[in-house]
């Protein structure tokens, strides 16, 4: 087996480093004229590279942003992308090298958490990564689905010409804020890859809704024929990519624009929030049907005093947490975590737990009291599952809702 080493890449190694993750993710070499549009977007910052010789062999890049967290704070968060190893040179430990580098780094750096949407889930929880927010895929059938009258859904919605719509929509996502738990700021370098270039090539529209205070809302969506020879009345399937409203009446509006495109005979949405009330905002819930639960921000707590102390928590008596965490050993140790904070302590432990299981608690999705039965948390006093779901779970679902 080839040795290999593990750096900072370099200004000349960010095209090599951004084939070999298209390699890993079986998609072509990046072409001269798409280099030139996106390769801004990729720049050698918080990337490692893995390399025999001068040759890379695996990626993995994270951009600085901030995430909200229960309580309505945000903190400095390390959103980790990009992560690839060439086809020819998997299960040798190259992941495992780079993953020891990147987390080195973030803790150098003081970074209290770092947060991924994973390929497949088996590849993170070993670097001490949890499943921490989930999304759901929805499909509503058109023409029969109807918002239901009671459903406040005023304003105005109108469709951004591309150029429009790259000018605009950042400073939108801005102003709607990061509102819910798990939501993330998106960089300038977020946008040409994510946003801009389908809106560009026309593969996305872009709607934006207008209330009583101006725009406050938008949805980017992709128009999918579905018209066949054998089926030549099929409507079309309207497929959105990312929605975001300020308020309720936003969001309702948008939701009734799409359901009122023509010659539409679904309305399908990936990663919504698994609270987002849609089927209850119809005259028949049966219309909106959903398809798929998954998991969609996974978190990782990298400085566990700092990640704990940066989040509210709810009304009950202090839980004492064991974390173990085999990677960044500074943060095994004793937490107690109670209505006013969190602290490092002596005390003796109530639940013990590893510090991705930690990440699964943390945005609040997931409850002690399930994780315990999971197996997932060693619990020493049987009142403490209790305790700790009073304190960590919120009350709304935490969501990410940005691809990265
Ligand atoms: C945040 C993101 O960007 S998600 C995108 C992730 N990238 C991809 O999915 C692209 C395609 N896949 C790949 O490039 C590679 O398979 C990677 C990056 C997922 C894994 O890279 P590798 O260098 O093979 O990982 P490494 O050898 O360090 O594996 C460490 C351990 O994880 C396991 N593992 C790693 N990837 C997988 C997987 N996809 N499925 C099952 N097990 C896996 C290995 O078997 C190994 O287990 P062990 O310690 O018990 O032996």
């Amino acid at each position: 087996m080839t040795a290999f080493d593990v750096r900072p890449i370099t200004e000349e190694e960010r095209r090599s480093t951004f084939d070999v993750l298209r390699r890993a993710l079986h998609t072509q070499r990046v072409t001269d004229e798409r280099w030139a549009r996106v390769g801004e977007s990729w720049p050698a910052a918080h990337k490692f590279g893995a390399f025999e010789g001068s040759s890379p062999i695996g990626i993995v890049s994270s951009y600085d942003t901030e995430l909200a967290v229960p309580g309505g704070r945000t903190l400095p968060v390390a959103a980790v992308e990009g992560v690839g190893v060439r086809p020819d040179r998997t299960r040798r430990g190259v992941l495992t090298a780079m993953m020891a580098a990147q987390l080195a780094d973030f803790a150098a750096r003081g970074m209290p958490l770092a947060v991924l949407h994973a390929s497949e889930p088996t590849i993170y929880g070993r670097f001490g990564y949890g499943s921490a927010a989930l999304g759901k895929t929805l499909r509503v059938a058109r023409p029969a689905a109807r918002l239901h009258e009671r459903v406040a859904a005023g304003g105005e919605v109108r469709l951004l010409s591309p150029e429009e719509a790259v000018k605009e929509i950042p400073g939108l996502y801005r102003r709607i804020g990061l509102h819910r738990p798990g939501m993330i700021g998106r960089p300038e370098q977020w946008w040409p890859i994510s946003h801009d270039r389908p809106v560009v090539d026309g593969e996305h529209l872009v709607a934006v809704h207008s209330g009583p205070d101006g725009d406050d809302g938008f949805v980017v969506y992709a128009t999918v024929s579905r018209r066949r020879f054998e089926a030549p009345d099929d409507g079309a399937v309207l497929d959105v990519h990312d929605l975001h409203a300020a308020n309720p009446r936003a969001r309702a509006a948008l939701w009734r624009y799409l359901l009122s495109v023509d010659l539409v005979s679904g309305v399908h949405a990936r990663f919504r929030p698994v609270d987002e009330p849609l089927a209850l905002m119809l005259t028949d819930h049966r219309h909106a049907a959903t398809l798929a639960v998954e998991d969609d921000l996974w978190l990782r707590p990298v400085d566990v005093a700092a990640a704990l102390a940066g989040r509210t928590y709810g009304t009950a008596g202090p839980v004492v947490l064991a974390v173990t965490d085999r990677q960044l050993t500074a943060n095994t140790g004793h937490y107690e975590v109670g209505p006013d904070g969190a602290r490092r302590t002596d005390a003796a432990a109530d639940l013990a737990l590893d510090v991705d299981t930690l990440g699964m608690l943390y945005l609040g999705h997931w409850s002690a009291t399930t994780l315990a039965e999971a197996g997932r948390v060693d619990v020493r006093d049987p009142a403490a599952p209790g305790r700790a779901d009073e304190l960590f779970t919120t009350r709304t679902a935490p969501w990410c809702g940005t691809h990265f």
